[in-house]
């Protein structure tokens, strides 16, 4: 078993991977996803945003156990669950939970900013008591970095946020371990390279391989909308040169966030690319086109681990050179669902654990 990232012509051996961002959502929807993510990665960071939202550690605990149950059987999966801050957080709650392993981090959604924000913080002033005890037990603050002001251009709001809450906060919390999720701006990957060691981001396959074109492209594509909305190429390009860098403030994070269709196709469709079941082939794509495949694993399976102070994890994936074509719905139990890349011919394919 190679214990190294081995590109041997068509085949890329490589540690397996964990995702850093994903929705897992709940009853027949987590069952008709929760395969797609745990087949590929081996612990994924798990999102809170449900309705109503995981805000307590015993919340946490019995979600916890619903994913587990929805995994299909031979996988191994270990789901890291998260809390979503509001207003009211208890920080001794938060504390029991993350002392307990229950909890490894806390989720930040400006109220109202994306897919059931409505109870997310409404200032960053609200929760400063619980910044101060996550920064004193090492809990990461996992943060969806958009301002919410109507004020603000949609495509401005990742930059302005930079500017009214990431800064001060950072100057606040100086010691705080905080992830920028899904960065969609130059500014915000120059403000994380930039950052001390305690702040890294996540990024998604999407916003390495889409602009903002990709929304209009001969009409409107709702399967192409998600949040933060995908920006100017400028913008992709500065994208992919940071998760290329080699640098450990940016690891893998897919934001996969399924929808059923007729939620996306509608006159009013939610934000949400649901890219599990095509996440390594993409991430693969776009570090090949940048001749950075040398550098996949350390994005992939190595800086989200070391960031979050966790073991790499001791086996290896494999992925192989081959077309191989992706089903344009996918039909499960009730849930039908468009997933990335739908009807698109890949280059790149999964092909299970190695060895
Ligand atoms: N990314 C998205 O477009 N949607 C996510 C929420 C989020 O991560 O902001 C969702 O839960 O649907
Ligand atoms: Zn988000
Ligand atoms: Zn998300």
């Amino acid at each position: 078993m190679p214990v190294y990232s081995a590109s041997q012509g068509d085949i890329l051996v490589l540690r397996q991977p964990d995702d850093w961002h994903v929705h897992l959502r709940d009853g027949g929807m987590l069952h008709a996803v929760a395969g797609h993510t745990a087949r590929q990665f081996a612990r994924a960071i798990i999102m809170p945003n449900l309705a109503p939202p995981v805000t307590t550690a015993s919340a946490a605990d019995a979600y916890r156990a619903r994913i587990l149950a929805a995994v299909p059987e031979g996988l191994s999966f270990e789901p890291l669950m998260t809390l979503y801050l509001t207003d009211n957080s208890d920080p001794d709650d938060i504390e029991a939970g993350f002392a307990d392993g229950i909890v490894t981090a806390c989720k930040l959604y400006p109220a109202h900013a994306t897919t059931n924000s409505a109870q997310g913080v409404t200032n960053i002033n609200a929760i400063y008591p619980v910044l101060e005890r996550m920064q004193r037990i090492g809990m990461p603050l996992l943060i969806h970095g958009e301002v919410t002001d109507p004020d603000v251009d949609v495509f401005d709001r990742e930059k302005v946020f930079i500017d009214r809450v990431m800064q001060p906060a950072m100057r606040d919390f100086p010691t705080l371990k905080v992830v920028f999720e899904h960065i969609t701006t130059a500014e915000a990957a120059d403000f994380v390279e930039s950052g001390p060691p305690n702040l890294a981001a996540t990024i998604t396959p999407h916003h390495l391989q889409i602009n903002r074109n990709a929304m209009f492209a001969g009409g409107i594509r709702p399967h192409a909308y998600c949040l933060p909305v995908a920006k100017r190429e400028r913008h992709r390009l500065a994208l992919r040169k940071a998760a290329t860098s080699g640098s450990p403030k940016f690891f893998l994070g897919t934001d996969s966030a399924p929808h059923e269709v007729s939620a996306k196709e509608s006159s009013c469709g939610c934000a949400g690319i649901f890219n599990a079941p095509v996440a390594m082939e993409s991430y693969a794509t776009v570090f090949e086109e940048e001749n950075a495949l040398d550098r996949l694993e350390g994005f992939a399976s190595e800086h989200g681990p070391d960031f979050y102070g966790r073991p790499r994890n001791e086996r290896w994936i494999r992925l192989v050179k081959q077309d191989w074509a992706v089903p344009a719905l996918l039909e499960t139990g009730n849930q039908r669902i468009v997933p990335y890349h739908a009807g698109a011919t890949l280059k790149w394919r999964f092909d299970g654990i190695a060895g």
